[in-house]
């Protein structure tokens, strides 16, 4: 069977580099593209050498169309609105699109859905397999522990993070509020300053802290009369996320139009 050919966007960025390494890395993918926005200093550069490795004979381009049409999926680690654009062209070159961009506004979800009805995109705010169980963990815990214990999210990351709360936050925000038959929407409280009157019941609280080079760092703190638990993960390398991506993408490759999870990539939904 031939190679699934990847085309990595945002190619210069923290991840974008992490996942050109994760390509060349994998069996079964190859690098068929690297792409950059327009005025971007790497423009032309060798996608090789930009992540620290042997030249792969891939130039940085500034031109996603005439990558997309050589690649059979997008690997898109950027900000929300490359990604949405991103969509559209996968969508129209009928490439699977596997999306770790943080951050959409709801109209940019829309879009992305709408994408979805065209070809496969697997978006998740986490890509890597501990998160994920982690997120199935906490909404058994949510379930069993019931409203007496209340549910507090902590996330930390590096300096340069430009969202909040996480993407990985809102996923287990998520997975706490399926617990609970809850709605995230209805229960989340994302910041509190001043005289906040007392906790609301069956409130879902984020807080978020930032700073120097943290990778990635989540608990989810169910918080009882006279006891917590607390579950959590650390990220210690960005290479966990990188070969999720590459997992999600070959798991991608010739699926039906739709959008899916991590979780149904990783089967934790069977
Ligand atoms: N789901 C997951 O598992 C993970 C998700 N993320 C998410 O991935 C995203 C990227 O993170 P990170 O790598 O740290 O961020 P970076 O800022 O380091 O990388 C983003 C890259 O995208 C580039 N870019 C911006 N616009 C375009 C465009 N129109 N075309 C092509 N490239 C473009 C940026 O270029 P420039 O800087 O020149 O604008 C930059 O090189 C974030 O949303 C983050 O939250 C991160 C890790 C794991
Ligand atoms: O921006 C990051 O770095 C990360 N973003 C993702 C998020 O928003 O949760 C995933 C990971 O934690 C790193």
């Amino acid at each position: 069977m031939e190679a699934m050919r990847l085309v990595v966007v945002g190619a210069a960025g923290r991840m974008g580099r992490v996942l050109i390494r994760a390509v060349t890395e994998a069996e079964g993918a190859v690098l068929a593209g690297a792409v950059e926005r327009p005025g971007a200093a790497e423009i032309g550069q060798d996608a090789g050498t930009l992540a620290g490795l042997a030249p792969l004979d891939v130039a940085v381009t500034d031109d996603p169309e005439a990558a997309f049409a050589a690649a059979d999926g997008v690997l898109d680690f950027t900000v929300p609105a490359a990604t949405v654009v991103f969509a559209e062209l996968a969508a129209q070159a009928g490439i699977a699109h596997v999306i770790g961009t943080t951050g959409l506004a709801a109209s940019g979800e829309q879009a992305v859905a709408d994408a979805a009805a065209r070809t496969a995109i697997v978006k998740s705010g986490n890509m890597s397999l501990g998160v994920n169980l982690v997120a199935g963990l906490v909404e058994k815990a949510a379930r069993a522990l019931g409203p007496a214990f209340d549910i507090e999210i902590l996330e930390m990351h590096h300096r340069k993070k430009i969202d909040a709360p996480s993407g990985t936050a809102l996923l287990l925000g998520e997975a706490a509020a399926r617990g609970r038959d809850a709605s995230l929407e209805d229960e989340a409280v994302y910041a509190r300053e001043g005289h906040t009157g007392a906790r609301p019941e069956g409130a879902i609280g984020f807080a978020t802290l930032r700073g120097g080079t943290v990778v990635g760092e989540h608990e989810v703190i169910f918080a009882g009369e006279g006891e917590r638990v607390v579950l959590g993960h650390v990220a210690e390398d960005r290479s966990i996320f990188a070969r999720g991506a590459v997992h999600a993408a070959l798991w991608a490759h010739g699926r039906e139009p739709g959008l899916y999870s991590m979780a149904d990539v990783l089967g934790l939904n069977d």
